[in-house]
């Protein structure tokens, strides 16, 4: 199917988003008035510049409070359609959109309603137009599809048809099923748009919080096919108003757009990419510092051992358990401190990981590094973080094993089974990206998000997840654009006895973070003890929380550079990460950091 993006939902210039749109893909765009009426180019500048780019302009929007008016203001109405439709044919693009009348002048009668968008269609049907009326949500008097259809209808004008918005249906809780009453032809156009679920001003939601298909709470995908019933035929067209995406750049922006319509498209069976390859595991997590001394302390203390060396580069295998950690001091990584760099995903099938990938517009990482590395698929993930497709141990694969030789056995078992989840900091402007990415391009399932309060910001956490946990990540973003580097990454080590492991780190001269008392008070209040496990806790810092479920005890190291790790005893199938904890962690990791100025 064709696809298009609305301008509105890009940042920049016209030029700007028209480049952006067609380097992600899209066929086709809707040009906002504004956005033309901002350009510097003329009309036919701007129908060159899509046809160079292999743009189509799909629609001209949108054209207000047209209808059911006194016919005094419907003539200067007719007066303003002359001059817009003479500009679509300099634009080259033959379908105008008209909302609904938000007017305090409208009336509310279908008839006139009618009456008026059939002479308009007339003055349209002579320019070569055809006009697309879609219910606004907060119109006047015509606020659902269903109604915007029979005025539509009534009207029985050639050149007269709907434009369905699946922000305005869904928000409203119609009932998308009668879509399919409506002859496919008559559906002139089709908006998405996706939101979360808020209870809010359905006017305030719409400008300000719609997102791609696949990153709110909205059944989209239930609602194009029953459009795709109909025998509509159009484009596909994405038109999002939000607040965030207009500040991000246009490029990143267009291609999340893309690869929401290539999912969805998907979902209804009108696209069939490679199949998402589900990660069956965590085999590696690498770390890059400038300096690996605080690291290999820490990692030390929490009973690693190095085993193994790379052979061409300047890279340590840290082991325990199940729990691998790549220690990397090579030059190229040196500038930005200590972060998490990479992952590796244990994956049934690297190279169709990767296909999927590359089809879902996922940037694809050189697969050798250098002449003698093991060629390895590798995608880089929207905040940065390399993800490694790895098959290790398996033969006739690529095993990135093979680029390390031993220097010693792994340690003996301290405690550390393996690594629970990774937890990775998004940049502010692809925090609704990464989930889908995550969702889309790996096939992660991805909870929903919740909200943490840091004593510095309200922060929001998303996790994803495979069917058996073996795979978490909690992806972390600030709720307005701060210094990313105040929130750190980290990675949760799973231990079946989080008080011994605890206690063996401090006995190995690690230091835990310290938990006001206060929130053991409150542990008492909320959850019965036995004797002395309190106490424990507190001497310990750890931390806990009950789901449904089970039970989470977890206690924190400092930080490093933009690291930290968590240990973490998760029993009884607990499902979640210790939310309830986090702003406790949170204050205490800032008291922290100020006590050591770091
Ligand atoms: O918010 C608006 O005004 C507006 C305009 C045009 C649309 O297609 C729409 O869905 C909303
Ligand atoms: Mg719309």
């Amino acid at each position: 199917m064709r696809t298009s993006i609305a301008t509105v939902s890009l940042s920049g210039s016209l030029t700007e988003k028209l480049t952006a749109a067609a380097r992600a893909g899209f066929d086709g765009v809707e040009i906002f008035e504004n956005d033309l009426l901002a350009s510097p180019l003329t009309p036919e500048e701007i129908r060159a510049r899509c046809a160079d780019l292999g743009l189509s302009i799909d629609l001209y929007q949108p054209m207000r409070d047209i209808e059911a008016v006194p016919e005094d203001e419907f003539a200067r109405n007719l007066r303003r359609a002359r001059h817009k439709f003479d500009l679509m044919r300099r634009l080259g693009t033959d379908t105008v959109l008209v909302c609904s009348s938000v007017s305090p002048r409208a009336v509310d009668d279908d008839a006139l309603a009618a009456e008026q968008l059939s002479r308009l269609a007339d003055l349209a049907r002579d320019c070569g137009v055809r006009v697309a009326y879609e219910a606004l949500a907060w119109g006047r008097h015509v606020s659902t599809y269903d109604h915007a259809w029979h005025i539509v209808e009534s009207a029985g004008h050639p050149a007269l048809g709907t434009c369905l918005d699946s922000f305005h249906i869904l928000s409203r809780g119609s009932d998308p099923k009668g879509i399919e009453d409506i002859p496919g032809e008559k559906i002139f156009f089709l908006q998405l748009a996706d939101a979360p679920l808020l209870a809010m001003d359905v006017l305030q939601w719409s400008r300000h919080h719609r997102c791609f298909p696949g990153q709110g709470g909205f059944d989209v995908a239930g609602l194009v096919r029953h459009v795709l019933r109909t025998g509509y035929d159009g484009p596909l067209s994405l038109e999002v108003f939000n607040d965030v995406f207009r500040q991000a750049e246009a490029g990143p922006t267009a291609v999340d757009a893309r690869r929401s319509l290539l999912v969805l498209q998907e979902t209804v069976g009108r696209a069939v990419p490679p199949e998402p390859v589900v990660p069956t595991g965590v085999a590696f997590a690498e770390l890059v510092t400038p300096d690996a001394e605080p690291l290999t302390a820490l990692l030390g203390a929490l009973g690693f051992a190095r085993t193994a060396r790379h052979r061409g580069k300047p890279v340590a295998l840290w082991e325990q358990g199940e729990a691998r950690i790549l220690v990397n001091t090579g030059p190229a990584v040196r500038r930005d401190g200590t972060q998490l760099a990479a992952i590796g995903l244990e994956s049934p099938d690297p190279a169709a990981a990767a296909r999927r990938a590359e089809a879902l517009l996922a940037p694809v990482l050189p697969r050798r590094r250098a002449p003698e590395d093991a060629p390895l698929d590798a995608v880089a993930a929207p905040d940065g973080t390399e993800l490694f497709f790895c098959a290790t141990g398996r033969p006739g694969l690529p095993d990135w094993r093979a680029d390390f030789e031993d220097t010693a056995p792994a340690p003996a078992p301290a405690g550390v089974r393996g690594i629970d989840h990774l937890a990775l900091t998004q940049r502010w402007h692809h925090f609704d990206e990464a989930a889908l990415f995550h969702h889309g391009v790996l096939g992660l399932h991805a909870q929903e998000s919740v909200d943490v309060a840091d004593p510095y910001g309200l922060l929001r956490s998303r996790a994803v997840t495979n069917a058996d946990g073996s795979v978490r990540i909690a992806l972390t973003v600030g709720a307005a654009p701060t210094d990313d580097t105040v929130h750190a990454q980290h990675i949760a080590l799973a231990t079946g006895d989080v008080v011994a492991s605890a206690r063996r780190f401090r006995e190995a001269g690690g230091s835990l973070l310290p938990v006001p008392a206060n929130y053991y008070d409150d542990l008492a209040a909320r959850f019965e003890f036995a004797d002395g496990e309190l106490e424990t806790y507190r001497d310990l810092g750890i931390l806990y929380d009950r789901d449904a479920h089970g039970v989470f005890r977890h206690c924190y190291t400092r930080t490093v550079g933009r690291v930290f790790f968590e240990l973490v005893q998760r029993d009884d199938g607990y499902r979640g990460y210790g939310a309830p904890n986090a702003p406790v962690r949170l204050a205490a990791q800032h008291a922290a950091r100020a006590l050591t100025g770091g």
